[in-house]
């Protein structure tokens, strides 16, 4: 992990700093919530994790803000109430509020023909697998030889060139094909600020993501957020704290609940 302040040693730091404000948590999903796997499919949130969320969730704004497909984080969280933000922040829906974004909207025909000529050009590649998301599409190179890999990375960086409406974004075992258009997690997470006006003397947003996405929300949030990365993309990182794993999230995510229910407490 780079040297960061760990966020469960400075709890007490970072508490101090919510004075008389309320939390809102902003949580990526992949590497944050759930360990990652080679199988994007069996990336599956426990239980232990589900039942954190909902007590937290139940008193607090929790969102969660994922490259994944949009239905498919909801479907995996399971939890009807949040506000999802799929797509790498092109696509948000909660109870009560839905943005499409419309670079991601004109970007869909691309992401069809995109979608096709990488599934024919690596279908003779084990372990390759085309993910379509609505408004993004992973290429994951995880489970493929080791002497296949930089083939994978090729064709999905030149599939993203042949189209001007999309551009290539590296992850974790995965190449991005997104929206060619400066938006991302970090400006999502701003609308989402803005639309819900949270404002500043009430809330203190806290975002917790591992890969090179989040970079973009710590990025943002650095001078009115507390950013947390969980442990390591091997890049420079923009982030506040840091935290070892996903295990780490979990007894985390605890210490907020406990602050919450003691506030809450108190209060009554
Ligand atoms: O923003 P996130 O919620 O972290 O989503 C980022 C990507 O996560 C998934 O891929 C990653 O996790 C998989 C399961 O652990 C792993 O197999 C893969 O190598 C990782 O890159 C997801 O499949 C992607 O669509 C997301 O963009």
């Amino acid at each position: 992990m780079p040297q960061l302040p760990s966020a469960l040693d400075h709890f007490d730091e970072i508490k101090a700093q919510f004075g008389n404000r309320q939390i809102a948590l902003f949580l990526d999903y992949d590497g944050t919530l759930t360990p990652i796997v080679p199988d994007p499919e069996k990336a599956l949130l426990s239980e232990t994790m589900r039942r954190l969320l909902d007590r937290i969730a139940s008193q607090r704004m929790l969102i969660i803000v994922s490259g994944r497909d949009r239905a498919n984080v909801a479907d995996k969280v399971d939890l009807p109430e949040l506000i999802y933000v799929g797509s790498h922040g092109f696509d948000i829906k909660g109870p009560e509020l839905e943005e499409q974004h419309h670079a991601g909207i004109d970007a869909l025909p691309a992401l069809d023909a995109a979608e096709q000529e990488l599934r024919d050009a690596l279908a003779d590649v084990p372990g390759a697998q085309v993910e379509r998301k609505k408004y993004a599409i992973a290429v994951h190179y995880r489970q493929v030889a080791p002497e296949q890999q930089e083939r994978v990375k090729q064709e999905a960086e030149q599939a993203a060139q042949r189209h001007e409406t999309l551009k290539p974004a590296g992850g974790k075992g995965i190449v991005e094909l997104k929206p060619n258009y400066d938006w991302h997690k970090g400006k999502s997470i701003r609308w989402l600020v803005d639309t819900l006006e949270l404002s500043p003397e009430e809330m203190l947003p806290v975002y917790l993501g591992d890969d090179l996405t989040d970079e973009d929300a710590f990025r943002e949030m650095r001078d009115w957020g507390i950013t947390v990365l969980v442990g390591d993309h091997g890049h420079e990182t923009a982030a506040q704290y840091g935290l070892h794993d996903v295990d780490e999230v979990g007894r985390f995510l605890q210490l907020v609940l406990e602050e919450v229910e003691q506030t809450a407490t108190s209060h009554s």
